[in-house]
């Protein structure tokens, strides 16, 4: 079902705002599944409680662990912490991977382990995203993977209970999740495993280092010495307690705002090191124009209401790319994304998805084999349609400041990743002065 539209409000004049952040989806779901399979009881403060993480504690929950919330000492108004409760891991259950990439990608090698079949499927436009690294890595691991012949969702994971391990090839060139799931659930199989990516490129390194500094800290051994190689030892993964930190790609478009409107955006609790890929947007908004200062533990954008087109290569932060394409089309200059092909297989053809968008707004928009160019003309404003997307609502609301009027077509699809998007996006817009 979808939701109604949403008319974002025009700003009056510069922003001035400070935009607190939900945490990020990449970590509390890959802490969500490392806690299912350590050997005691962890602890997730400041989790994100959004459609994906949701989905990921249900499918944990039907697999046997323990997801409930506790309330934070530390912080009543932040979200529950979870504690994850790790248990034998139960078949004979069907999981609902909704839209999530990193439900339908990590959790299948977490099935394996399971002592009978688990089903997996998902949103209708979940069965189009690439799956077949996934299945053919677990029947290469001897695991019994039956999708009817299709390399997609639906598809049903036998692996009686137990996964001998030992060396597999893959070609992760469509997502480094095909990469994350194998290491995620490998100190579990009886041999670890070796993952070895063979293919034309691999997108999105940061998320394999954000999985190998997870495993590390809930004590696995692994060793990413040798380019496309990974090697995660068996053994007990300890309990973890950690607290999330805030999502930095979904920060981006807050701070686009700033770039669009003018004025200023602050993020609070941006941290000094990360491992996640969003925290790319403080170089894009800086080749931008914008200024851009971390101090201590705050990220603070400044903009002057003209951002410079760029000609930038995201194929290590793809996941900004709506963003960033949207705050190209309101720039002074034309623009390349370049890196960026395998987004064509994310929530929807992000490609076509923002050429056609962000050229109904007016923007010339050319889609290449690996990205866009963008170049930018006179707006008006349009319905911007979301397929599905969260980054589409984000990516259009960034354009409604450009072209007020913009109507976004069906928002709450932003749920995926940050349910109060639209609550956050009308607060920072109130903060405009004429
Ligand atoms: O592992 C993860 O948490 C993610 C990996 C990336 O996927 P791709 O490698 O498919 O780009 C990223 O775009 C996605 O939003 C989250
Ligand atoms: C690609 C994305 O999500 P997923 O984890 O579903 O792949 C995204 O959030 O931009």
């Amino acid at each position: 079902m979808t939701s109604p539209d949403w008319h974002p409000p025009a700003a009056s004049g510069p922003l001035d705002a400070t935009v607190t952040l939900p945490g990020s989806k990449s970590l509390t779901n890959r802490y969500l599944v490392l806690a299912a399979l350590a050997s005691g009881t962890s602890r997730l403060r400041r989790p994100l409680r959004s459609r994906d993480t949701e989905l990921m504690a249900q499918a944990l929950r039907q697999l046997g662990a323990g997801v409930d919330d506790a309330t934070s000492s530390a912080n009543a108004l932040a979200s529950p912490d979870w504690l994850v409760t790790p248990a034998t891991l139960r078949g004979g259950r069907a999981i609902d991977c909704g839209l999530a990439g990193t439900v339908m990608r990590f959790l299948p090698p977490v099935a394996a382990l399971a002592d009978s079949p688990v089903t997996f499927d998902g949103d209708e436009h979940a069965r189009v995203r690439p799956m077949a690294a996934t299945i053919d890595a677990l029947r290469d691991l001897g695991v019994d993977v039956d999708d009817g012949g299709t390399g997609t969702l639906p598809f049903v994971v036998t692996g009686g209970g137990s996964v001998g391990g030992g060396r597999v090839v893959v070609d992760a060139s469509a997502s480094s999740q095909f990469v994350s799931a194998l290491l995620l659930a490998g100190s579990r199989f009886e041999e670890g495993i070796t993952v070895v990516h063979e293919g034309e490129q691999l997108p999105s390194l940061p998320h394999i280092e954000m999985t190998v500094e997870t495993l590390r800290d809930a004590g696995a051994e692994v060793d990413d010495c040798e380019p496309h190689t990974w090697r995660v030892e068996p053994g007990e993964l300890l309990p973890l307690d950690v607290t999330v930190e805030p999502d930095l790609s979904n920060a981006a478009p807050f701070l686009a705002a700033a770039v669009v409107a003018g004025g200023t955006v602050v993020v609070p609790d941006w941290p000094q090191h990360t491992t996640q890929a969003g925290d790319r947007i403080r170089d894009v908004l800086d080749q931008m124009g914008a200024e851009v200062r971390l101090d201590a533990h705050t990220l603070t954008v400044i903009g002057d209401g003209s951002p410079h087109g760029v000609d930038i290569d995201l194929s290590d932060a793809a996941e900004l790319t709506p963003v960033v394409a949207a705050l190209a089309g309101c720039a002074d200059g034309p623009s390349i994304i370049r890196g960026v092909g395998h987004i064509r297989g994310h929530e929807t053809d992000r490609i076509a998805a923002l050429s056609r968008e962000l050229g109904a707004l007016g923007v010339e928009v050319t889609e290449r084999e690996d990205g866009l160019r963008i170049d930018p003309q006179p707006l008006r404003p349009a319905t911007f349609h979301t397929y599905a997307d969260h980054r589409m609502v984000m990516a259009g609301a960034v354009m409604s400041v450009a072209a007020p009027g913009t109507v976004i077509e069906d928002p709450g699809t932003v749920a995926k990743t940050v349910p109060d998007f639209v609550g956050l996006w009308e607060s920072m817009i109130g903060t405009s002065a004429p």
